[in-house]
C-alpha cells in the first residue's frame, strides 16, 4: 500500500470519527430529551390525578413505548461509543456488474451513514453486502440480498486494526481472511471470557451465521473449529436480520453450565448486542426437584460416580437402558396407550342405583372434548363435571336426611340436624367420593414407578423383553423406594412428568442454541422441544466430546426426529482454530477414527508427555512447570484433572504463591490465573497451557475415557503437558512417539 493510499485511510478515518462524535452528541441530546418526556409524563399523569382503567391502560401503553425508545437510544448511543474506538476492521472494493465505478464498502461492527449525503459510510458487518468480505478475496464474487443475488468483482479487500481511533495496523489481502492474521490473532493468550471474530470469520463459519433456510441448523466440528463462537455471531446475525420481531429476550442459550455461561457471556455485548437469555438444563431439572417428593440425584454426585475406575455394572445397565432408544419409544408407546385407553375400563358413577356419570362419558371427554389437554388436566375436569352433578345429589340427600332426622324426632335444634344431615350424607358418600379421587387422581411418580415395579412398560406396549430389564427393574425400584430418582432417570421421568401434566412452555422463546450438544439424549431434546414450541434452532457439538460415560446420548438425526423438525441442515466445519499445530495432531492421534481436521498454521512446542515416580515428585514437577509458564507469559492455565474428587486432591499440592483457584461446582466462579478443575467442567473453555495430571491407565483406560482425555486436552492454546506415574494411559501409550517429548525444553 502506498503513502498516498495511506494517507487516504488516515483521512478517511479521522472524517468517520468525526461523524461518529457529533452523533453520539445527537443521541446523547436525544437520550435527555427522552429522558425528560418520560419524567414529564409520569408527573402530568399524578398531577391529573391517575384518571380511570382506560386513562391507566393508555398511561400504561405509552410509558412502555417511551421506555423501549429510551433503552434504543441507550444502546445505539453505546454502539457509537463503541464505534469511536474501533469503528471499522474490513474494506471492499466492489463494482456490480454493470456498474462502472466500484463501492468502497467499509465494514464494522455496525452501520453508520453519511449525515448529510446519507450514504454508508459503514456497514454493519451483518448486512448482506458485507458477507463478501468474509467469502471472497480479490475478483468475482456475490452476495444475496432481499432483492435477489447481486454479482460483481471485488478489486480491492483491505484489513484494519483500529485502536482508541488509531490505525495499528491495515494490509491488503488477496485471499479471504487468511492464515497470517488468524496466526496473529490466536498466538495470544487466553483470557477468562470469550471474545468476538467479527473481523476474521472465516467462510464456512459465515456459512452457519447466515443460514436462515432451515429451522434447524446442527453444526458438528472438532473442538476448536468455532462451533461456539459461530453460534454466537449467528445470534447477532438474527437479531439484525429480524430487529422487528426478534428481540434479546426471545433468544435462548443452553450451555453445558454456568461456569461456561459466564465464559460466554462477553462475545454479544462486544458486538453491540444485549445478552440473550442463559439457562442450563440443570436449571430446568432444579425447577422441577423442588415440586417432587423425591430428591433427584445432582449431577455432579453422578459424574463423580461413573468417572471412578470400577463403577456397579448394574448401574451401568440402568444408564444404557434409560438413554437408550429402546426406553424412549417404550415410554412414547406407554403415554400414547395411556393418553387414549387410561379410562377405558373406568366404571360409571352411580349413587343409590342412580347413574350420575355414564361409563361411555368417560371416554367422550377423556378422548374427545378433552384430547387436548394433558391427562393430569383432563382427570380434572372430568372430576370437576362429576362433583356439579354430584352436588345435585347431595342436596337430595341431605334433604331427605333432615326429614329423616326431624320425624324420629330425637333432635330438635336446627343448626344440629342440618349438621347431622351432613356428616350422614358425607358417610353415605364416602365409597363414591373415594372412588372419585381414586379415579380422577394421577400420581405422576407412582405411574413411573409402576412402569418397573408391576412391568407395566412392557406389559402395556407388547415390547419384547429387553437385556438386562430384571437388573434394571430392581435398580430403579431400589432407588425409588429409598426417596432417591437417579440422575438416569430425570430426563425420562421429566418428560413422562410433563406430557402427563404439561410442560412450563415459553412460546416467546423463538431461538435456541444447544452448545455442547453431543451430551444431550433423546429425552432431552424431547422435552426442550416441548419447553420452546415455537423455535427455530442452532445445535452446535463434537461427538468426540461426549464426556458422559455410558449415556446414550441422541446423534443428530435422532436429535431432529425428537424435535420433530424436517427443516434442518447438518453442517460440519473441518478446521480448527485453538491449539497450535503440534497440539492438534496429537488430539487428534487420540482419536481412532478421526476424520481430516485442518488447522492454522500455527506452529509451538511438540506436547509434553512426563512420568513423576511418585506424588512428591509430582508436585515438584508441576510446580516448576507452571512457574515456567508464567515465566513465558502465558496467564492461563488449566491444571485438569479426570474428577473434582481428584481436582480436590491435587489443588493443596500447588503452589499457593501462584495463586491457584479450586473449581468443582458447576456455579463456582471462574478466573483467569492457575485453575484447577475436573474435565466435565472445563468443557468449552480454554487454557494457554493445560496440565493433564494422573495420565494413567487407571484413569483413561475405557473407551469412554478416550473422549475425556481428547476434551481436556483439546482445551490448550499454547503448551500441553501429560504427567502419569506407572503406566501411561493406553491411549497415550500408543501415540506415535514424534507426536510428544519426554522433557520440556522451555
Ligand atoms: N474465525 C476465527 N477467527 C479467530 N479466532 C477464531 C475463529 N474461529 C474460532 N476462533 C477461536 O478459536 C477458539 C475456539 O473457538 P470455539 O470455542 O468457538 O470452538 P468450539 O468448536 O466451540 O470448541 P470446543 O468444541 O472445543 O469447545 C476460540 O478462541 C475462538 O475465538
Amino acid at each position: 500500500m502506498n503513502q498516498q493510499e495511506q494517507n487516504f485511510e488516515i483521512d478517511r478515518l479521522a472524517k468517520t470519527l468525526r461523524q461518529v462524535s457529533e452523533q453520539i452528541q445527537i443521541s446523547e441530546q436525544s437520550s435527555d430529551n427522552q429522558r425528560d418526556t418520560l419524567q414529564a409524563t409520569l408527573r402530568d399523569y399524578w398531577k391529573s390525578g391517575g384518571g380511570n382503567s382506560t386513562d391507566e391502560a393508555q398511561f400504561i401503553e405509552t410509558m412502555d413505548r417511551q421506555r423501549a425508545l429510551s433503552t434504543h437510544i441507550h444502546y445505539s448511543a453505546r454502539h457509537l461509543h463503541k464505534m469511536l474506538k474501533s469503528p471499522y476492521f474490513g474494506r471492499i472494493d466492489f463494482t456490480e456488474t454493470d456498474e462502472r465505478r466500484p463501492e468502497m464498502i467499509y465494514i464494522g461492527i455496525g452501520s453508520l451513514s453519511d449525515k448529510e449525503t446519507g450514504s454508508f459510510l459503514i456497514y454493519d458487518w451483518r448486512a448482506p453486502v458485507a458477507s463478501m468480505f468474509y467469502d471472497y478475496g480479490q475478483g468475482a464474487a456475490a452476495y444475496h440480498c432481499p432483492a435477489g443475488t447481486i454479482t460483481g468483482v471485488i478489486s480491492l479487500k483491505r484489513q484494519f486494526k483500529i485502536v482508541n481511533g488509531q490505525i495499528e495496523y491495515m494490509f491488503d489481502s488477496d485471499l479471504k481472511i487468511d492464515d497470517e492474521i488468524l496466526q496473529q490473532l490466536l498466538s495470544k493468550s487466553a483470557d477468562d471470557k470469550m471474545h468476538t471474530i467479527v473481523n476474521s470469520i472465516q467462510r464456512e463459519q459465515n456459512q452457519i451465521i447466515r443460514d436462515q433456510a432451515h429451522r434447524v441448523l446442527f453444526v458438528e466440528g472438532p473442538a476448536g473449529s468455532g462451533k461456539t463462537s459461530a453460534a454466537l455471531h449467528r445470534v447477532a446475525f438474527l437479531l439484525y436480520q429480524d430487529r422487528a420481531g426478534l428481540t434479546s429476550q426471545n433468544v435462548l442459550i443452553l450451555s453445558p453450565n454456568h461456569i461456561f455461561g459466564d465464559y460466554i457471556s462477553s462475545v454479544l455485548p462486544e458486538i453491540g448486542e444485549e445478552n440473550v437469555v442463559q439457562m442450563t438444563f440443570q436449571d430446568y431439572v432444579a425447577r422441577s426437584a423442588a415440586e417432587m417428593p423425591v430428591q433427584f440425584e445432582a449431577r455432579t454426585t453422578y459424574l463423580e460416580y461413573m468417572l471412578t475406575p470400577n463403577p456397579d455394572p448394574k448401574r451401568v445397565a440402568n444408564i444404557r437402558f434409560k438413554s437408550s432408544e429402546f426406553f424412549c419409544q417404550a415410554l412414547l408407546r406407554y403415554l400414547d396407550r395411556l393418553a387414549s385407553d387410561r379410562v377405558d375400563n373406568y366404571p360409571a358413577i352411580t349413587v343409590r342405583g342412580e347413574t350420575i356419570f355414564y361409563q361411555d362419558e368417560w371416554r367422550h371427554y377423556y378422548t374427545g372434548s378433552f384430547a387436548m389437554m394433558p391427562p393430569v388436566l383432563r382427570l380434572e375436569k372430568i372430576k370437576t363435571i362429576i362433583q356439579k352433578r354430584l352436588s345435585e345429589v347431595i342436596q337430595r340427600i341431605r334433604q331427605e336426611k333432615i326429614e329423616e332426622i326431624i320425624i324420629a324426632g330425637e333432635e330438635i335444634n336446627e343448626k344440629v340436624i342440618k349438621a347431622l344431615a351432613r356428616i350422614q350424607t358425607r358417610d353415605e358418600l364416602r365409597a363414591t367420593t373415594d372412588q372419585l379421587e381414586q379415579l380422577t387422581t394421577l400420581d405422576v411418580l407412582n405411574e413411573y414407578k409402576q412402569l418397573f415395579k408391576h412391568n407395566r412398560l412392557l406389559t402395556e406396549t407388547g415390547l419384547a423383553i429387553p437385556a438386562d430389564w430384571e437388573i434394571i427393574q430392581k435398580q430403579t425400584c431400589a432407588f425409588l423406594q429409598k426417596g432417591l430418582l437417579p440422575y438416569e432417570d430425570i430426563p425420562p421421568f421429566l418428560y413422562f412428568q410433563g406430557i402427563l401434566q404439561g410442560f412450563p412452555a415459553k412460546p416467546d422463546i423463538k431461538h435456541v442454541i444447544i452448545d455442547e450438544a453431543q451430551d444431550y439424549t433423546s429425552f432431552q431434546y424431547k422435552i426442550l422441544a416441548q419447553l420452546f414450541p415455537n423455535c427455530s434452532w442452532t445445535i452446535v457439538g463434537d461427538p468426540a466430546q461426549a464426556v458422559q460415560p455410558y449415556l446414550m446420548t441422541a446423534s443428530f438425526k435422532e436429535a431432529s426426529t425428537s424435535i420433530g423438525v424436517e427443516n434442518t441442515l447438518l453442517f460440519r466445519l473441518t478446521k480448527s482454530y485453538r491449539s497450535t499445530r503440534e497440539i492438534q495432531a496429537l488430539c487428534q492421534a487420540l482419536l481412532p477414527d478421526a476424520g481430516e481436521v485442518f488447522s492454522v498454521n500455527r506452529s509451538g512446542p511438540l506436547p509434553v508427555i512426563v512420568q513423576v515416580q511418585q506424588s512428591r515428585e509430582q508436585t515438584a514437577v508441576i510446580a516448576s512447570t507452571i512457574q515456567a509458564m508464567l515465566d513465558q507469559g502465558w496467564r492461563s492455565i488449566g491444571v485438569i484433572t479426570k474428577t473434582a474428587a481428584q481436582a480436590m486432591t491435587v489443588y493443596p499440592t500447588i503452589d499457593h504463591t501462584v495463586r491457584p483457584s479450586l473449581v468443582t461446582k458447576e456455579d463456582d466462579e471462574f478466573y483467569r490465573g492457575v485453575v484447577v478443575m475436573p474435565a466435565y467442567l472445563a468443557k468449552g473453555l480454554e487454557f494457554d497451557a493445560v496440565l493433564v495430571v494422573n495420565a494413567d491407565d487407571i484413569n483413561y483406560s475405557h473407551d469412554q475415557d478416550r473422549h475425556i482425555l481428547y476434551t481436556i486436552c483439546t482445551r490448550a492454546l499454547h503448551r500441553l503437558v501429560l504427567y502419569y506415574t506407572d503406566t501411561p494411559s493406553p491411549f497415550i501409550a500408543r501415540l506415535d512417539p514424534a507426536l510428544y517429548k519426554n522433557k520440556p525444553d522451555w
